[in-house]
């Protein structure tokens, strides 16, 4: 485990659960906020509380867990949000308000001094009520990035904590979400959140874009779950920043495929067999180059290693085999082939393959065996 530099916020509980459809019961929430805690997620947007009692009540229930995490809760810039988000039992807010003038217009019916105003009179008033504050600036990707710089200005002159740049339709590329990012950060100390989608595929490229361009802290959701094509996934996100820049999160990857699973069971959204980190084949090997590689040295095909992120390699056979892989599943079974039987069963395998579109089972290289090799026993 790394430590932290840069903090998740995983909003799973929030903008996951936004996702159409998909809704988690009370014990569901529950056993997500301890997992993510268990595996060292700093912070989680466990809600939001003006939707209503029951909302509330699984907020408190979460938050009488006294786990090791930081707590959060969304609102909008609004006195009902606010008064809701009070009674909650968590002490951190993020008050949401949009900065594109498209939705300053033509969602509140609003202008831009009106947004600075609001956002000086409710980040100070949710402090006054005992509130941590983080402003969310919704839609700050398509918003005018001087207008950005005085809603940050506002926001910090208020009081706020945090300021979460919102690419609430995820219409950025790496390139320019840094360059935004970067000139934030040159303008304020405030802490700095990414809160990426994946509309275009780059959620996960954004918020680490974000994060070398200065953010010190995230949004992500297990499995990228989320609004429309979801969020930055936290097992890429967290994967990528141990990986390729060795920055800490505090978080232990190996947790990653039981979250995955348990949040894929309780939102009913299967996971894809090649998602990044935690899809059932994305340690799966079939190709004859890559097994034989994999086999000499597991570093020829090997850029992450599987364990750090409670993985492991798997060899199968199929039509793209070659006879490293077929000897070395028969030794698997006990059976020690020659390089000549391994090639007559090669072919074997590629035509049951072709055939049945299956990987063969031990039983079926047993049988191909027993088919090649009339006079041979297998021993049970
Ligand atoms: C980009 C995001 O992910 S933002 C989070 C979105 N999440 C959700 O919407 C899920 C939970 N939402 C809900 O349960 C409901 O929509 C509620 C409780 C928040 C509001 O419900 P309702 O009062 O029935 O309002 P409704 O959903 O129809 O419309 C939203 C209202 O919020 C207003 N609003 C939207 N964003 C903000 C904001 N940041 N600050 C203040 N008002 C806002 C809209 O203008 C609209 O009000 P209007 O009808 O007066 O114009
Ligand atoms: O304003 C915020 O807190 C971010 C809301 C959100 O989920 C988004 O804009 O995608």
């Amino acid at each position: 485990m790394t430590q932290p530099s840069v903090v998740v916020n995983d909003t799973t509980l929030r903008d996951g659960e936004q996702t159409a459809g998909v809704t988690f019961s009370a014990e569901e929430r529950i056993a997500i906020a301890r997992a993510l805690a268990a595996a060292g997620v700093a912070e989680m947007e466990v809600g939001i509380p003006v939707m209503g009692p029951e909302e509330c009540e699984n907020i408190l229930a979460i938050a009488s867990l006294g786990l090791p995490s930081r707590l959060m809760v969304w609102g909008r810039m609004c006195e009902p949000d606010l008064t809701a988000a009070a009674s909650c039992g968590v002490h951190f807010v993020n008050l949401s308000i949009p900065v594109s003038d498209i939705q300053i217009r033509h969602k509140l019916g609003r202008d831009r001094e009106w947004v600075l105003d609001t956002i000086s009179h409710f980040v100070k008033h949710a402090q006054d009520m005992g509130m941590d504050v983080s402003v969310g600036g919704e839609d700050a990707s398509r918003a005018d990035p001087d207008f950005l710089l005085r809603v940050v200005d506002t926001a910090q002159a208020a009081g706020a904590q945090r300021f979460r740049f919102a690419d609430t339709l995820g219409l950025l590329d790496p390139f320019i979400t840094y360059n935004r990012i970067r000139q934030l950060r040159e303008a304020t100390d405030l802490e700095l959140e990414m809160h990426a989608h994946n509309d275009l595929g780059m959620a996960t490229a954004n918020t680490l874009a974000a994060v070398l361009a200065g953010a010190g802290h995230i949004n992500t959701t297990v499995n990228g779950l989320g609004e429309r094509a979801g969020n930055a996934a936290l097992e890429e996100t967290v994967t990528a920043m141990h990986h390729l820049y060795n920055i800490g999160t505090g978080i232990d990857s190996c947790h990653f495929p039981e979250i995955s699973r348990l949040v894929s069971i309780a939102s009913g959204r299967p996971i894809p067999v090649n998602k990044s980190i935690v899809g059932d084949a994305v340690f799966t090997h079939e190709s004859g180059i890559h097994v034989d590689g994999l086999l000499k040295n597991p570093l020829n095909y090997q850029g992450l290693a599987p364990e750090t992120v409670g993985r492991s390699h798997k060899l199968v056979l199929g039509k793209h085999s070659g006879t490293s892989a077929v000897m070395h599943a028969y030794a698997t079974i006990g059976i020690t082939l020659t390089e000549f039987e391994a090639k007559d069963l090669l072919a074997r395998i590629r035509e049951h393959a072709v055939v049945t579109k299956r990987i063969p089972s031990a039983a079926d290289l047993e049988r191909f065996y027993l088919e090649a090799m009339p006079c041979a026993s297998v021993q049970s």
